[in-house]
């Protein structure tokens, strides 16, 4: 079954049960279109949770109302407690925000911009900390304008969780990173987790959501089709395995909820099962299916012929 709501950890205070996140039909309308088409979801405090859907999908639009940087038409929204749209400066300072755009001085050095900055915040990590968590060690004295368009994310991640942030919104952080940086921003985001921050990511990366998040959202057409740890979205999706198997040299395939009966048929037979193998969907598989799902039913909904 679908949930959308967090289940708190143990050990926690009335006050850290609170989710960090909650939103009750948020909507957004551009030229008279749901981009946002009343979304419900809380994210716990302490919990990395991962929004995935296809483009234009509704995420950036969803991250920038939480961020309060953007005005929804409808719906409840909390974000640490407080309504995004009359958050002052003092919740803002609890907020990190990675977003997908470049914002950084070109002309200034990784570490001059990483110094200038520390200095909005009240206990700013060390910049040499923070250089190191996200690999720029190398790079320290070069000026962003010389940066990669891999390094520029870097330095992005970087200056959104300066400032121990309670709560990090990170808009595609690893969009453009190299395998070996999308892995140190991994470690950086465990690092996060395992202070107690909380973590709201959109990535496109499954393995990524599969990898960091305790739950993932699937937004497609505005909507929340689907929300579930990772291993277990799309629970009826995933409930049929595929028996494949090759006979008189062509491939055969038996799609089922009990692999082990077809398996036990297969191989009571007099001779070698040739190219047998049993899987199961994968969370792109169920990704794929999901947000198909919901491409053909808003399809349906318009009475659009295509
Ligand atoms: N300022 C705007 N004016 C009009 N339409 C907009 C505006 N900003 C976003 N949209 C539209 O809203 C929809 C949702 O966009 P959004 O950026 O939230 O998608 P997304 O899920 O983040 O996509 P992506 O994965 O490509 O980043 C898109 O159809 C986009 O064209």
């Amino acid at each position: 079954m679908t949930t959308t709501q967090a289940a708190p950890r143990p050990g926690t205070t009335a006050a850290q049960t609170e989710p960090a996140v909650r939103m009750r039909g948020l909507l957004k309308r551009y030229g008279g279109r749901a981009v946002v088409d009343g979304l419900d979801l809380e994210v716990a405090r302490g919990e990395v949770f991962a929004l995935l859907g296809p483009n234009g999908a509704g995420k950036t639009t969803t991250i920038e109302i939480l961020e309060g940087v953007r005005k929804r038409d409808g719906g409840e929204v909390r974000v640490l407690g407080v309504d995004p749209a009359v958050g002052g400066r003092a919740w803002r300072a609890r907020l990190g925000v990675v977003s997908q755009g470049e914002g950084a001085a070109q002309e200034l050095s990784v570490r001059e911009i990483l110094d200038h900055f520390a200095g909005y915040h009240a206990t700013p990590r060390p910049t040499a900390e923070l250089i190191a968590a996200v690999g720029l060690e190398e790079k320290a004295g070069t000026r962003v304008s010389r940066l990669s368009g891999g390094q520029r994310r870097r330095l992005a991640v970087a200056l959104g969780v300066q400032g121990r942030p309670e709560l990090v919104f990170l808009d595609e952080p690893t969009t453009g990173m190299d395998p070996v940086a999308r892995r140190q921003f991994w470690e950086l985001i465990r690092g996060l987790r395992a202070d107690g921050a909380t973590v709201l990511l959109t990535t496109h990366y499954l393995d990524e959501a599969a990898e960091l998040a305790d739950r993932v959202g699937v937004v497609a057409e505005g909507r929340l089709v689907d929300v579930a740890p990772p291993g277990e979205l799309g629970a009826e999706l995933r409930r049929a395995a595929t028996v494949r198997w090759t006979e008189d040299g062509a491939v055969r395939e038996v799609r089922t909820e009990s692999p082990a009966a077809v398996l036990r048929d297969l191989l009571a037979g007099p001779g070698d099962v040739p190219g047998l193998t049993v899987t199961r969907p994968t969370l792109e598989d169920v990704y794929l299916s999901l947000v198909a799902a919901a491409s053909t039913a808003r399809t349906a909904a318009e009475g659009d012929p295509r």
